[in-house]
């Protein structure tokens, strides 16, 4: 067995970790760590994983977690986790860090994104980024990986095939991607009261959003991308502009990247958040507009799934060399 620590376990997508992590079979939880819920049993925090993990408390962190632990999955606040990794990686341990402080390729990128300068910058280079279609081979020689953030796994999924296969120009990529209310985490704050979102539609963020730094470094771009919130738990939505600048077909340049690929389904049906609810799976299709000379792409996931703990869960799969499947499912709530 996998030991694993938690970092981040009584936030939202540190719940979808243990949820996944207790049908797992290769991966046990070592410690559960959190912060303001410290000393709390797990099931006081969260009730529905009380008899997956009888008689677990939340517990601080502490580095001495490291001696008896193989695997660190943070999912914690930006900025907390660079202030952790010096001392996770000389333990020798392999690290899936899900917050967005190892993501960017460059401290002067990090800085110009999230506004403060990298405490660990020297460590950049350490991670890899963490979306497995794009670069499998590189996280499974990785000690650490940077998951990829919930708006740009969408992206990223729908448009990289086509960006490489040079079918569209990057500098002319539009994003719109809506997400469910659970992508802004668990701390109640007014743009995301059940009033305000309940029978409500709405962009933020425009033109300044961080994820579009992370389509930037895998697409090309400039990226312009705008973000929405949507009236539902969990989900992303990613439609996509791009001009064509070949005449290949979207939908079959899609199709052939993601052949062998077990969480990503390629379909003329425009995709749909609930059918990839609770799962690691993501569907894409593409088709080409002649009246416009665009090529349109769009993308759904699960943001707590594919976006977040699902991806996070793969990564580590792959890491040690584990079925890249176990734990995760294809399969989405529905309806
Ligand atoms: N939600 C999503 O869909 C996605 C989230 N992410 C990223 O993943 C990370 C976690 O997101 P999410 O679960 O939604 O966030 P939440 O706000 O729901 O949870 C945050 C977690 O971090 C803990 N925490 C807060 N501050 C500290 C600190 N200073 N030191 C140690 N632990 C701390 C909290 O502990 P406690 O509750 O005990 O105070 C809690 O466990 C973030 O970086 C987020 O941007 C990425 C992709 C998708
Ligand atoms: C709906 C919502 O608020 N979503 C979050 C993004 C999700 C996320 O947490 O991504 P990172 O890990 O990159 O921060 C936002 O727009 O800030």
């Amino acid at each position: 067995m996998i030991r694993t620590t938690i970092l981040g376990a009584t936030g939202y997508v540190g719940a979808e970790l243990l949820r996944l992590i207790a049908a797992h079979g290769n991966i046990e939880v070592a410690h559960l760590c959190g912060d303001s819920e410290s000393g709390k049993p797990l099931s006081a925090v969260f009730p529905h994983l009380a008899l997956a993990y009888p008689n677990r408390d939340v517990v601080r962190w502490d580095s001495a977690m490291l001696a008896d632990s193989d695997l660190v999955l943070a999912a914690l606040p930006h900025g907390a986790s660079q202030r952790l990794a010096p001392e996770i990686l000389a333990s020798g341990i392999r690290f899936v860090d899900l917050g967005a402080d190892f993501r960017l390729d460059t401290p002067r990128d990090y800085a110009q994104w999230y506004g403060e300068a990298h405490a660990a910058p020297d460590l950049l280079d350490t991670f890899v980024y963490g979306i497995p279609e794009l670069n499998r081979s590189a996280i499974a020689g990785a000690q650490a990986v940077a998951a990829a953030g919930c708006f740009p796994t969408a992206a990223i999924l729908a448009l990289a095939p086509l960006v490489r296969a040079g079918l569209i120009d990057p500098a002319s990529i539009v994003v719109d991607a809506a997400s469910g209310v659970t992508g802004a985490g668990k701390a109640p704050k007014p743009e995301t009261h059940f009033d305000t979102v309940d029978e409500n539609f709405a962009a933020y963020g425009l033109l300044t959003h961080r994820h579009t730094a992370e389509m930037d470094m895998v697409l090309g771009g400039p990226v312009l991308f705008t973000p929405h919130l949507a009236p539902m738990n969990r989900g992303i939505l990613a439609t996509c502009y791009a001009t064509a600048c070949g005449d290949g077909d979207p939908l079959a340049i899609l199709a052939d990247a993601y052949a062998d690929e077990p969480f990503v389904h390629v379909s003329d049906t425009p995709p749909s958040t609930k059918w990839v609810m609770g799962s690691n799976a993501a569907h894409v299709t593409a088709r080409r507009c002649e009246r416009t000379g665009r090529i349109l792409a769009i993308a759904a996931i699960d943001n707590l799934g594919k976006g977040a703990a699902g991806q996070m869960i793969q990564c580590a799969n792959i890491m040690f060399g584990l079925d890249e499947n176990a734990g995760l499912s294809t399969i989405g709530v529905w309806p």
